[in-house]
């Protein structure tokens, strides 16, 4: 199935203002109950770090936000590559920089838009905003004004500033260059580039390529009017560095070029031009959404090409999101002054060394890769690798220690690596490394309770993503009426009325086939029919004969009537006694895997053993190593009583059956993550270096408790009930599942299903 790369304008219209409009909020990180907090908070209380800040000036890094928050601004006249469209239209892109400086790197970002042009009132203003911010991130301001922009403001500055499209990009393309040119075996001395865009991004770029070891005379630059040659008169400072002296267009500059840049507009490359190339041509086509030559073209045109996009859904993805996060961590931690070509170079070192290295499976998994390895289509780092925040910001920080920027100098690396890590917020990790898997090899997924808004809603998005190809069972008339009233797009998905005359003959088969595996248990060929037209043996009975691979159910039912005809159509793997639920809690601390939250009411010692080893071998399918607990009121046997006791039983034949797991039991459920007290109290554990991510539950009320509290007091994102044990995948819907869990819940079940 061809995974849909255009995502629907409506969706991404729906994903700004839904809920709270925009993607930012403030929250507080300190207490805030009671009237003592409040005081403390604000007056009287705040009056003592205001005097001791007057006193100490540095005393703000120890008392406010400003240590960790960026500013990123613009002005708007550059915003991707759509242009001069103002500062209100750019402020969805700053709000995505934002987005990203926290996700990847912990940082705090106000967006601030300005709504000038001229290059006094914009510096003068973010000169007067220096107190609030530990660094600025200058961002879509076009050429040349940003280059007066930033050169004033890093003089005239103490805290870093950096326009991320200048230098952000320089040091990803760099770095991303110097890896294809090793790969194709040339020299950079002797690469001949051609530089499409003249403008803040491409000058910059070009200019790291030539400290990088790039010759001026080998490159030629162009921008709308055509080359960069010193017969024009229009040209600025920084372009006529890199003039040309005469004039000639891009189609013939190009023959026998070994590198093309792009970082301009989208479509202004031909394959023509492509193929004109020298040998193993590399093609960074940078312009952001739309490149200057689609992927597939580009790879169409020329098999021994490098190709790069600015894109996130291609190989190769060289984008300034790879740097500016882990360059202001550097550069903040060690309270640096600036951002200096030594941090930068650092960086762009840093990455091209990492893409070397050997890939870890959250990232093969996450891009749905068995083994990433450096080569024509991994040449830069992908932007999930949660090492590039250990390996970049170090390397930014070491440097700005060594060129004498760093005013508060690390002195523990080794403990600094683990802050870093800790920083990394790993609760959507494991959703998008799903999803990922999910999107690379789609499965037929079928919908038994498709006349629901929630769940076409869901449909719309996992077909738009092509997370798989999905097949709506119900009421044909009633779907297309919903899909209407919704505006959806579900034009090409399969409906299928189980009641339907022309679809008897399906269903007739298919009650034949039930009335084979049931007709010892009293069901006749009449009950058989009947029970086909039941949308759930329906859809079972599709996964079944192969005419689906999963199937999704449940909005509308209860549990064991949907779980029902999933066991008799479809039934337990082999050697399975049970089956079973897992719940994903996605937490900032990594995932939790939460089992048996659905089924088995009061389990026996077997029936532990056996959902703790179906939820391993499920967490380990993730590419997660399972640490399991086995929960109860009781710590390593401090306490009697039937539960106590037959967790501990299951703990030791899971240690038995499993000497290489992580099995430990039976323990309370704080013990499982304060790895400190472990250690001071059961130093034998083997919770003591690393918490759980699998917690097993003595019966189902403690688990059904224990999931719901933390999902809605937590206020976490969750995947389930994930069904285990099953010879197919199938899920159940619970009542009241919204779009998004829907949706995941797919992912995960066609993950399980490829
Ligand atoms: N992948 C990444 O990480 C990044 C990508 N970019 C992309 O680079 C592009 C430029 O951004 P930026 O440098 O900030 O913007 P600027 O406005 O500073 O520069 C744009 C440059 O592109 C030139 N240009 C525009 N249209 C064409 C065309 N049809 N043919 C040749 N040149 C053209 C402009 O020429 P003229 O002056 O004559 O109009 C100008 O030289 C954008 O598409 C942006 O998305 C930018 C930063 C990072
Ligand atoms: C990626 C980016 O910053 C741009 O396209 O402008
Ligand atoms: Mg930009």
């Amino acid at each position: 199935m061809e995974e849909k790369k255009n995502l629907r304008r409506q969706d991404a219209l729906d994903y700004h203002s839904k809920g709270r409009p925009g993607k930012i909020e403030v929250v507080t990180t300190k207490e805030t109950a009671t009237q003592r907090d409040l005081s403390l908070a604000y007056s009287p209380g705040v009056a003592e770090p205001c005097l001791a800040i007057a006193e100490n000036p540095e005393d703000v890094y120890k008392y406010t936000a400003k240590g960790n928050l960026v500013a990123v601004i613009s002005n708007g006249t550059a915003v991707l590559g759509l242009g001069d469209i103002g500062p209100e239209a750019g402020k969805p892109v700053m709000e995505g920089k934002g987005l990203l400086f926290k996700i990847y790197a912990d940082i705090d970002v106000f967006d601030i838009e300005l709504n000038t042009k001229d290059v006094d009132e914009f510096v003068r203003t973010v000169k007067i905003l220096e107190p609030t911010f530990g660094g600025v991130n200058l961002e879509d301001i076009k050429a040349p004004e940003c280059f007066e922009i930033e050169d004033r403001l890093r003089k005239e500055l103490k805290i870093p500033v950096m326009h991320d499209d200048q230098h952000g990009t320089a040091i990803i393309s760099g770095a991303a260059l110097l890896n294809a040119l090793e790969i194709v075996g040339k020299n950079i001395q002797d690469a001949k580039f051609i530089v499409s865009g003249a403008g803040a991004a491409a000058i910059s770029c070009t200019q790291m390529y030539v400290q990088l070891g790039a010759r001026k005379e080998n490159i030629t630059m162009f921008d709308k009017d055509g080359v960069i040659c010193l017969e024009r008169t229009n040209l600025f400072g920084k372009q006529k560095d890199f003039a040309v002296p005469t004039h000639i267009t891009m189609a013939e500059a190009i023959k026998g070029a070994d590198v093309f840049i792009g970082l301009s507009a989208a479509n202004v490359l031909s394959q023509d031009m492509i193929r004109s190339m020298a040998d193993n041509p590399i093609v960074f086509a940078m312009a952001n959404p739309t490149p200057e030559i689609s992927y597939e073209d580009a790879t169409a045109a020329r098999p021994d090409i490098i190709m790069a996009t600015g894109r996130s859904d291609y190989p190769n993805q060289v984008n300034n999101v790879l740097g500016f996060p882990f360059i202001f961590r550097g550069a903040l931690d060690v309270r640096a002054t600036g951002i200096n070509e030594a941090m930068k170079m650092a960086a762009t070192y840093a990455l091209a060394e990492l893409a070397k290295e050997p890939v870890p499976d959250i990232v093969n998994i996450a891009y749905n890769e068995k083994n990433l390895t450096f080569g024509r289509t991994y040449i830069i780092p992908k932007p999930m690798d949660p090492r590039l925040l250990t390996t970049v910001a170090p390397a930014v920080a070491k440097a700005a220690m060594e060129s004498g920027l760093a005013t508060q100098p690390i002195e523990d690396w080794e403990a600094y690596e683990q802050v870093l890590a800790k920083r990394l917020g790993q609760d959507n990790q494991l959703t998008r490394a799903i999803v990922n898997k999910a999107k690379k090899d789609p499965k037929k997924v079928v919908f038994a309770d498709a006349e629901s808004q929630t769940v076409l809603k869901a449909v719309q998005q996992v077909y738009d993503d092509g997370i798989c190809e999905p097949i709506l069972l119900g009421n044909r008339a009633r779907i297309e009426k919903m899909i209407k009233e919704d505006r959806l797009e579900l034009e090409g998905v399969q409906i299928i009325d189980p009641k339907a005359d022309d679809v008897q003959p399906l269903a007739r088969e298919f009650a034949n086939a039930y009335y084979e595996k049931r007709k010892r248990r009293g069901v006749s060929p009449a009950d058989a029919e009947q029970i086909m037209l039941r949308r759930t043996y329906f859809g079972a009975m599709m996964v079944e004969t192969g005419k689906a691979d999963c199937l999704i159910s449940g909005l509308t039912r209860n549990y064991p009537d949907t779980v029902r005809p999933a066991l008799q159509v479809i039934g337990r793997q082999e050697g399975i006694k049970k089956v079973s639920g897992m719940y994903i809690l996605l937490t900032k601390k990594g995932p939790l895997f939460l089992s048996d939250t659905t089924v088995n009411f009061n389990p026996s010692v077997t029936e532990l053993v056996e959902i703790a080893e179906l939820t391993a071998i499920s967490v380990e399918s993730l590419g997660i190593k399972p640490r399991i607990a086995l929960l109860t009121y009781s710590n390593y046997g401090t306490a009697d009583g039937e539960d106590a006791e037959k967790m501990r039983q299951a703990t030791a034949i899971l240690r038995g059956k499993h000497p290489d797991w992580v099995v430990e039991g039976e323990m309370q459920a704080h013990l499982a993550f304060n790895t400190e007290l472990v250690k001071q109290q059961y130093p034998f554990s083997d919770l003591a270096e690393e918490g759980a991510n699998v917690l097993i539950f003595p019966n189902l009320s403690a688990a059904n408790i224990a999931y719901n509290l933390l999902k809605e007091v937590g206020e976490l994102e969750y995947i389930g009930p994930v069904l285990l044990g099953l010879k197919k995948p199938v899920h159940v819907l619970q009542l009241g599942s919204t779009v998004r869990e829907i949706v995941n819940m797919v992912a995960i079940a066609v993950a399980q299903a490829q």
